[in-house]
């Protein structure tokens, strides 16, 4: 941890489950200074993720248990239907009754903050747990998260929270009646991005721009509108009115993404994926 960085953390943070959202939410930490990749353990079942996150200079365990005994903050970050069996792993290597009263963050995608508490304090009694919905580009500084409390989660756990991961971005508080809607537009949203800039580079492709030129253009003129959408707080309407010259190329390219109906499909993408959110929050 870098003296003098007012990003710092001190305490050792913790992740169940070592797969792409762990390793954005770890590599994204190191990355800023916030915290020395030695303040981090990981476990999972098989060492398949594992090496990555040994080379960064982290531990790492096949025992649950080994990350709860010896973190502050353990972040939850296997798949929804795994839950349970993470967490009965973990009792294996728990002293009985000596472990207790941790901070839990669960990303697990729509399962709702009591049932995860319960889960939780059946294995390590005490414990509080904060619900976030992060975003792949924590691992760039760019990401966009939101988190709702648990039943116990004290001012000072969701400061904590609030603090790692706005070291990734953006994090806001939202009641927990928006984190399936709003968490298909953060933690979903990347991949619907991804798809536009790879289809708007296909585009320039077929137009005889070369492969690496046109990704390198599309993402970059994402960027950029990105954010002039944040820094000039115009709405988004306004600066496409602002790049549409009358009778010009681009109102003919609008013209063409309204009657293929690009707005329709991104918005029931969005619906889509809150509705699967909510289907796994009934699940698990
Ligand atoms: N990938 C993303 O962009 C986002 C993911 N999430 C949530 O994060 C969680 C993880 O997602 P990904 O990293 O994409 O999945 P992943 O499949 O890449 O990683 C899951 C990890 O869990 C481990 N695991 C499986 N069983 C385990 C057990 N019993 N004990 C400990 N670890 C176990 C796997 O070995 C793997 O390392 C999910 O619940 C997902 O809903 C939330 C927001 C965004
Ligand atoms: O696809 C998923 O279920 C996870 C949650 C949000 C992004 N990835």
């Amino acid at each position: 941890m870098a003296d003098g960085n007012e990003k710092a953390i001190a305490c050792n943070i913790g992740f169940i489950g070592a797969g792409n959202m762990a390793w954005a939410i770890g590599e994204g930490l190191v990355k800023t200074g916030a915290v020395s990749s030695t303040q981090i353990i990981v476990s999972a079942p098989t060492d398949n993720n594992l090496g990555r996150w040994r080379q960064l200079g982290s531990k790492t365990s096949f025992e649950n248990g080994d990350v709860i005994k010896n973190s502050d903050v353990i972040i939850l970050a296997t798949k929804p239907n795994k839950l349970d069996e993470a967490l009965n792993d973990a009792i294996r290597t728990l002293p009985p009754n000596e472990v207790h009263s941790k901070v839990f963050v669960s990303i697990l995608a729509g399962v709702k903050v009591d049932g995860v508490h319960s889960k939780v304090n059946a294995v390590v009694p005490k414990s509080r747990v904060v619900r976030v919905v992060p975003n792949t580009p924590v691992a760039v500084g760019a990401g966009a998260s939101i988190y709702c409390r648990g039943p116990t989660a004290t001012t000072e756990d969701l400061n904590l929270v609030k603090k790692i991961f706005s070291c990734g971005g953006i994090c806001e508080e939202v009641p927990e009646n928006l984190m399936d809607s709003a968490g298909a537009l953060c933690g979903c949203g990347p991949a619907f991005i991804y798809i536009m800039i790879e289809a708007l580079a296909d585009g320039a492709v077929k137009m005889g721009v070369p492969r690496a030129m046109a990704t390198k253009f599309a993402a970059q003129t994402v960027k950029g509108a990105s954010m002039m959408v944040l820094e000039t707080g115009k709405h988004p309407g306004l600066l496409k009115d602002e790049v549409c010259s009358p009778g010009g190329t681009t109102i003919t390219g609008v013209h063409a993404m309204e009657r293929l109906g690009v707005r329709s499909a991104l918005m029931d993408a969005i619906e889509a994926a809150a509705k699967r959110s909510i289907e796994l929050g009934n699940k698990y």
